[in-house]
């Protein structure tokens, strides 16, 4: 009976995994977050090991989970791509330990960080990239050949390289890449990718390699899969000499000769997660010694001569304050716990969106109350649960007049948000004016939040076209404001008006329409007015509109006080005509150094190039540097981005991130 009951659950469980699997590796949207899929996977092996009678081929623990989709073309892989055997505690590598030394094999070991994307193969030969694939089942991968060019520090071309290479690398997106994509999509109203990882594969899983390149993915090359004409000894030495290829490759990997000084290196990687760039979601050892490897081999999913160790999600407890409730551009109030700062992966944290009044209903959170407080993704802070109510506390509700004008609030149809549609309410007026401004939209600087703020609160603000009557007079009422800050503002406002039709449009914050759409509607009607007057049908006729776009811009059009405010704009004058493209978007959001001597470029042409490409050329190596491109006898700019793990690319690589 036992057996029975052992049997039904892990059938059970055996479903429960396989949809898991499903919605995580061929549709890039989990609903379960890791700790708790993985915690599924145990229990199922457990299991199984305790009645080896239900183990099935077709099990979940007996194969390398996802498919390839029928949306790429198929690639059989030489080497099969496996995965890995986890381990939660120390004691599972001490065991992990234990096993490869009763091969027969005194190990000497390497940890590397484990990135959290997704797992690619790349192929060169003679140094030529020939293909991209995806992991897929471990046996069949997607070809993904087109997107994989598309990333801009996976090298095309490889000097001195052998006759066949077959590497192996994680594709990830950095996590200011993945808050960029995600603040685009929410703008958009689409739905948000959850994760970096989930971001990275649904970014290089597309038909379109555009999309693929406009979305700042990155590699870490981690293992070498095939080489003809080299031999090496070790995998540490593999990894030098890609690095010396050009790729790059895991960010460390140390070698130790014991096991206890591999799990302190994995604490150490554990310590340093938070203040990475980029999501791990655990550290790998390996065995460093390749013909050891050979000799230890594999099961059908993964190499015994590795362990990848699992990082427990970070929550921690804290008490609420306060919930603070601000007013969007769009009107909508947003609920934020605020609570005593406590430290989670690597940061400090105090306050967490509760996004609306029923996911605050839902947790009943309480001001007062003692929570729970992880980092989704370790990004995002989350409330996720209370773990008491503090003393003589009420159920919190969401006020029903604005925080900010004191207007009514209203429950718009179908939606969890309350709004405040006062046209007038400073908060939006405020939101507006900063949106209006910012660097993807009319690009004015200094015309930060804090100014914005001033302008809004001394009353000579009360729509966006009001700072065009900005007089120097009231410039130097401004905090800190002096003759040449002011005379700065006034210039940025003033070079504003000649802006392009797209960015006036984004700036005028229609909702749905982010920059990417607000270019496609300038370029396609060509002026202000013909916008206004196309009807709903004729918008969402183009490529790449839905249905709520076109008529969100419909709705804005018709609003009480947008003809007003174009006729201001305009008067002001303000450019309402959509003059060609300016410059190439390649690059945007990247901020690249030049350095070295380069063959076809000087390097002020190179940086002139960025610039027109919408990137931003920079002197100086910082964490914040995309790329660092780099020419013959690049010295120690070169040796900073390496340290830093800024991606290094060569002048071919540019010109083909340029298209060219
Ligand atoms: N949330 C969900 O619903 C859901 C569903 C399925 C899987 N998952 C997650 O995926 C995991 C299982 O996926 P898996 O089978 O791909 O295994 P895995 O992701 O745990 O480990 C194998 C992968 O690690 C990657 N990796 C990154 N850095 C590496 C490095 N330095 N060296 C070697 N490999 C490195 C490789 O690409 C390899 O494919 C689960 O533990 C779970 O966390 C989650
Ligand atoms: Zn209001």
């Amino acid at each position: 009976m036992e057996l029975e009951k052992a049997r039904q659950r892990a059938e059970e469980l055996r479903k429960v995994i396989e949809y898991n699997n499903r919605l995580y590796y061929d549709q890039d949207a989990p609903e379960l977050e890791d700790f708790q899929y993985d915690a599924l996977t145990r229990e199922l092996k457990a299991l199984e090991a305790q009645y080896p009678e239900l183990i099935v081929p077709t099990s979940p623990t007996q194969h390398v989970g996802g498919t390839a989709s029928s949306k790429f073309s198929k690639v059989t892989h030489a080497v099969k791509m496996e995965s890995l055997q986890d381990a939660f505690s120390f004691d599972e590598l001490r065991e992990f330990d234990a096993r490869v030394r009763d091969a027969g094999i005194e190990p000497e070991y390497v940890v590397e960080a484990k990135i959290d994307g997704l797992s690619v193969s790349l192929e060169y030969q003679n140094g030529t990239l020939v293909r991209g694939s995806t992991r897929g089942d471990g046996v069949v991968g997607e070809d993904v050949t087109e997107n994989i060019r598309a990333i801009a520090h996976i090298p095309k071309q490889l000097l001195d390289a052998p006759e066949f290479l077959e590497v192996r690398g994680e594709v990830y997106m950095p996590r200011e890449a993945f808050l960029k994509l995600k603040e685009e999509q929410e703008l958009q109203d689409k739905t948000p990718f959850k994760n970096p990882r989930n971001a990275a594969a649904g970014s290089l899983r597309q038909k379109d390699a555009r999309i693929t390149a406009s979305r700042g993915l990155s590699i870490f090359v981690f293992n070498m899969q095939q080489v003809r004409g080299r031999i090496f000894k070790t995998h540490s030495e593999t990894l030098d000499y890609l690095k010396s290829l050009k790729f790059t490759v895991s960010p460390r990997y140390n070698v130790y000769h014991n096991i206890e000084d591999a799990i302190e290196e994995v604490k150490a990687i554990g310590e340093a997660r938070g203040t990475l760039p980029f999501d791990i979601d655990g550290a790998v050892i390996k065995v460093n010694d390749l013909a050891s490897r050979s000799l230890l081999g594999s099961t059908n999913k993964f190499p015994r001569w590795a362990i990848a160790f699992k990082y427990p999600p970070e929550v921690k407890e804290t008490v609420v304050r306060d919930i603070e409730v601000t007013v969007g551009r769009t009107g909508v109030l947003t609920p934020t716990a605020v609570f005593d700062p406590i430290f989670l992966a690597g940061t400090s944290v105090a306050r967490a969106s509760l996004h609306n009044g029923d996911i605050i209903a839902s947790l009943d959170v309480r001001i007062g109350d003692t929570v729970q407080v992880r980092k989704a993704g370790d990004i995002i802070p989350e409330v996720i649960g209370v773990v008491r109510h503090g003393e003589n506390t009420v159920p919190y509700t969401m006020p029903c007049a604005c925080p900010s004008c004191g207007a009514p609030v209203v429950h718009l149809q179908d939606e969890s948000a309350l709004r405040c549609v006062n046209p007038e309410c400073p908060a939006q007026v405020l939101r507006n004016l900063i949106h209006f401004a910012s660097r993807d939209a009319m690009a004015i600087d200094g015309l930060g939040e804090a100014v914005a703020a001033q302008l809004i609160d001394k009353g000579f603000v009360h729509t966006v076209a009001d700072i065009y009557d900005l007089t120097m007079e009231q410039l130097l009422t401004l905090d800190k404001f002096k003759e040449k800050s002011a005379t700065n503002l006034r210039t940025a406002i003033e070079r504003s008006k000649g802006n392009n039709l797209d960015k006036l449009v984004f700036g005028l914050g229609i909702r749905n329409i982010g920059d990417k759409a607000a270019a496609l509607l300038a370029e396609r009607f060509g002026s202000m007015d013909a916008i206004r007057q196309a009807t709903q049908e004729e918008i969402a006729e183009i490529d790449g509109f839905g249905g709520v776009m076109a008529q969100s811009v419909a709705e804005f059009f018709a609003k009480e006080g947008t003809a007003d405010l174009i006729e201001r704009l305009t008067k002001a004058g303000v450019n309402m005509t959509w003059h060609g493209e300016p410059k190439g978007t390649a690059l945007e959001g990247k901020t690249i150094v030049v350095t070295g001597t380069l063959s076809r470029l000087s390097r002020q042409e190179a940086e002139a190039l960025i610039k027109q490409n919408g990137g931003k050329a920079s002197g100086s190596v910082s964490k914040k540097t995309s790329y660092v491109l780099a020419g013959e006898a690049a010295g120690s700019k070169l040796t900073k981005a390496q340290s830093l793990g800024v991606p290094v690319i060569t002048e071919e690589e540019f010109f083909a991130m340029l298209g060219q």
